[in-house]
């Protein structure tokens, strides 16, 4: 490996600590800005991912070697992570040859006494291999451990989903996720699309999600044009379920309250044949041009993206205007640890606890905007009974002309009919029941 991609992966792992920045994000600017052949971007992707991924697990076995009780330097501390995850974790990457170039990093960056003591750990790891995780007695500790979670969120899943869900949950996440795309239906087919990704070397299969969804198994499809040319747009299976289950028709109105950058929005236009409006807000206003872009892209003109909060929706509009509504609220993200490997890290109860207030304070907002026999979707991208089913319960008390309707159940595929998350609120999709994200949806209607 060429030392000057080790010093990128350590200048990422850097700025991802130092400035909590969003690991997708900052990736994509570097591989972008750097033009690495393949090889090494996937190394350098595995090389970041992985060490954030396993980053309390990687900290477990360094303190088995690190007994100063002095904090490290945060470049030292990321070098020595990235070191001990390529040693432990990647077979194809010669021990001596990590050791070697971490020590070349830290003698440039540091002084002579951070070189040995990065060369000293480093060959007491390769000598001595490291401890087992079966010395850990309290199950969630070790779970927490095992799999890189906080201790508090293994406890809080556990409590809510059982011990072996949340394992599963946990072991699930440090996994390849294979990507998904959607199609663009009014401007090509699926069959057309999984024709040319074949032509371009590339591996997929059709989702059981939705009629648009392809799964990529194998291969970039960023180094074709469809992206490009607004045939396909990528999203997770799991959200494509919103689009499918809105059940919109043409010409309906059409509300989405918190629609940035774009994803289920532009489904819905599609599914509408791109005919009506779709009223899509967002609270930031420099997210708008996301979603502009988005519809532009897939050349949809039936969406007016604006800046507005969501929790004032109802100055905006009169009483029962849209015929659907859809919230994809601010969430957590707990289901997307497996991509955003930061978040499990960043977040707390109590952002948890603040979450659930703005989604009740949304729905509370535009539930009464949606028309009489009107359904209305409520979704986020986490696992977690407060945000999901809990205030699905609360905005029902609120509401007496609001039920639950599920009766979209009986028209998804059987697997999906049977996933083991479903409750009286809905269905929260573990990242282990189909590899995608862990997601929650249900969907709610207007009565009198
Ligand atoms: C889960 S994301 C939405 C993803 C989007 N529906 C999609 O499929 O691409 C939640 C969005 O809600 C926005 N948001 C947060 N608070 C809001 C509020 N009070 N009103 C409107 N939007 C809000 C965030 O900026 C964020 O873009």
């Amino acid at each position: 490996m060429k030392y000057q991609l080790r010093n990128t992966m350590l200048d990422i792992l850097i700025r991802i600590e130092k400035d909590h920045g969003f690991s997708n994000l900052l990736l994509n600017h570097e591989l972008k800005q750097r033009q690495l052949n393949e090889k090494d971007e996937r190394l350098l992707t595995e090389v970041v991912y992985g060490s954030l991924q396993h980053q309390m697990t990687l900290d477990y076995y360094l303190s088995k070697f690190v007994k100063s009780k002095k904090k490290l330097d945060i470049w030292v501390q990321s070098l020595l992570r990235m070191s001990f995850y390529q040693m432990i974790y990647l077979e194809k990457v010669p021990d001596h040859a990590v050791i070697h170039e971490s020590v070349e990093i830290a003698k440039q960056r540091g002084h002579k006494g951070i070189s040995s003591f990065v060369n000293g750990v480093l060959r007491s790891l390769q000598r001595q291999g490291v401890p087992e995780l079966t010395e850990i007695k309290d199950p969630i500790e070790r779970i927490a451990i095992e799999t890189s979670h906080p201790e508090w969120l293994v406890k809080r899943w556990s409590e809510m989903y059982g011990m072996e869900t949340t394992a599963n949950m946990c072991r699930n996440n440090l996994e390849h996720h294979p990507l998904s795309i959607r199609i663009q239906p009014l401007r090509t087919s699926r069959e057309d699309v999984m024709e040319e990704l074949k032509q371009s070397g590339i591996e997929c299969r059709a989702s059981i999600f939705s009629s648009q969804g392809i799964i990529i198994e194998k291969g970039n499809i960023f180094r074709t044009n469809l992206l490009k040319d607004g045939k396909i747009t990528i999203q997770d299976q799991s959200s494509m379920l919103v689009g499918e289950m809105l059940a919109v028709e043409p010409e309906m109105n059409v509300l989405d309250s918190c629609s940035a950058p774009g994803g289920k929005v532009t489904h819905v236009a599609e599914k509408m044949l791109d005919k009506g409006t779709i009223h899509a807000f967002d609270l930031h206003a420099k997210k708008i041009k996301l979603i502009d872009e988005k519809a532009t892209t897939l050349q949809l003109s039936s969406i007016l993206a604006q800046k507005g909060d969501a929790r004032k929706l109802a100055d905006k509009y009169e009483k029962e205007s849209f015929d659907r509504i859809v919230v994809d609220a601010p969430c957590s993200g707990l289901g997307v640890i497996n991509g955003k490997p930061e978040i499990k890290y960043e977040k707390s109860e109590e952002d948890i606890q603040r979450l659930a207030k703005i989604q009740q304070d949304i729905l509370n907002e535009v539930i009464p905007l949606l028309k009489e026999n009107g359904l209305l979707i409520y979704s986020t991208c986490t696992v977690d009974t407060e945000e999901n089913n809990q205030v699905v319960r609360q905005v029902l008390k609120n509401h007496q002309d609001i039920s639950i309707d599920l009766s979209f159940r009986d028209e998804l595929p059987v697997e999906i009919q049977e996933a083991p998350g479903w409750s009286e609120e809905g269905l929260q999709l573990f990242p282990q029941d189909f590899h995608t994200d862990g997601f929650f949806l249900t969907r709610l209607k207007k009565i009198r």
